[in-house]
């Protein structure tokens, strides 16, 4: 193993091993959009979850197994959906260039096409990932904040990924889509409602979550952005500032004198936030990646490959 000779990550790394790589993830990102419009809001989602989690190595995607739990099966990752869809995309790859294309650059770039899909800006991004060998489930909670986590928290959190503020403010904008199940918001609503919640907002949520303690197999959810929930646009930065933000992060969000001005400032620049948005959502997709010879390809992404 030569460390010299690892080129790290590139532009268009696969353009010589996989040159239609990167296609045939676009056209598998908006066939699965056009058939189930949400699969989007999981690839978003999926890149915060993989990437801040140490690395950006697919150790998400992993299934359980008798000796290790998947970083699915915690709370943190609480409605994350699609997964299955994520192996289509894959066996499209494997179709074209067997062995070649990490679970972790389909989850990369599965997210940037997804947010095209959002109405999002396209963001140019590098490959060159490898697949991590293990679930970092035991670590999880080291790196992803709560839904009630303090600024402070969330801010060092993404401070040691690289991230500053702006940048933690444009990436919770990622709540411009998608939805929060109740389980998560019921303690804002029972037995009190939050009194810094907008009382407009209140019915609504009373409506979609009736019981104090929501049955967990029910499914019953608040959209995260009631004005456009199907795209990624700086709506999300007016509602937070009407008191109109779901979870106490994202009232945190506008309220903490920290974030506050970006939060103002993107609600104002829907410009402002996409270069914002582009740029930290750079940063995490280079979060400590396996590049070189280390870790593997992933022959399917649930599961790590089988040593002879
Ligand atoms: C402090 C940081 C964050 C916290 C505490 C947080 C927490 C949450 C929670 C609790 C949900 C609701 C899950 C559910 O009930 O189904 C959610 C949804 C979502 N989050 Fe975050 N999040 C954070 C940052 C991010 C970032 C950085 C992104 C992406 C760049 C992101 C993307 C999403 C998306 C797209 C959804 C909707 C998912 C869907 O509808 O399937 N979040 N988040
Ligand atoms: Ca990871
Ligand atoms: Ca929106």
């Amino acid at each position: 193993e030569n460390e010299d000779q690892d080129p790290g990550l590139l532009m268009n790394f696969y353009k010589d091993s996989c040159p239609q790589a990167e296609e045939v993830i676009r056209e598998q990102v908006k066939l699965l959009y056009k058939r189930h419009k949400n699969t989007a809001f999981s690839w978003l989602r999926n890149i915060f979850h993989d990437c801040a989690v140490q690395s950006c190595d697919a150790s998400l995607l992993l299934d359980s197994t008798r000796r290790s739990l998947s970083e699915k099966e915690m709370d943190r990752s609480f409605g994350m959906r699609n997964f299955r869809y994520i192996e289509d995309i894959k066996e499209a790859i494997e179709r074209e260039c067997p062995g070649v294309v990490s679970c972790a650059d389909i989850l990369v770039l599965s997210a940037r096409d997804a947010i095209v899909s959002l109405g999002g800006p396209f963001i140019p991004l590098k490959t060159g990932r490898r697949d991590g060998r293990k679930s970092r489930a035991e670590i999880l909670e080291e790196y992803l904040p709560d839904h009630n986590e303090s600024m402070t928290v969330v801010l060092d959190r993404f401070a040691a990924m690289g991230i500053d503020t702006p940048g933690v403010v444009a990436l919770l904008g990622a709540h411009s889509v998608g939805r929060t199940h109740c389980v998560k918001l019921v303690h804002r609503l029972y037995p009190e409602v939050a009194p810094e919640l907008n009382p407009d907002h209140i019915p609504h949520m009373l409506h979609k979550c009736p019981d104090p303690i929501p049955d967990p197999k029910a499914v019953q959810y608040v959209r995260n952005d009631r004005g456009t929930p199907m795209i990624l646009d700086n709506n999300y930065y007016r509602n937070i500032l009407d008191n109109k933000g779901l979870l106490i992060v994202d009232h945190q969000l506008a309220t903490d004198k920290r974030t506050k001005p970006y939060v103002k400032k993107m609600a104002k620049s829907q410009a402002y936030f996409f270069k914002e948005f582009s740029r930290a959502i750079t940063l995490l997709s280079e979060n400590n990646p396996l590049t070189g010879t280390q870790g593997e390809i992933r022959k399917q992404c649930s599961v790590a490959n089988r040593l002879h």
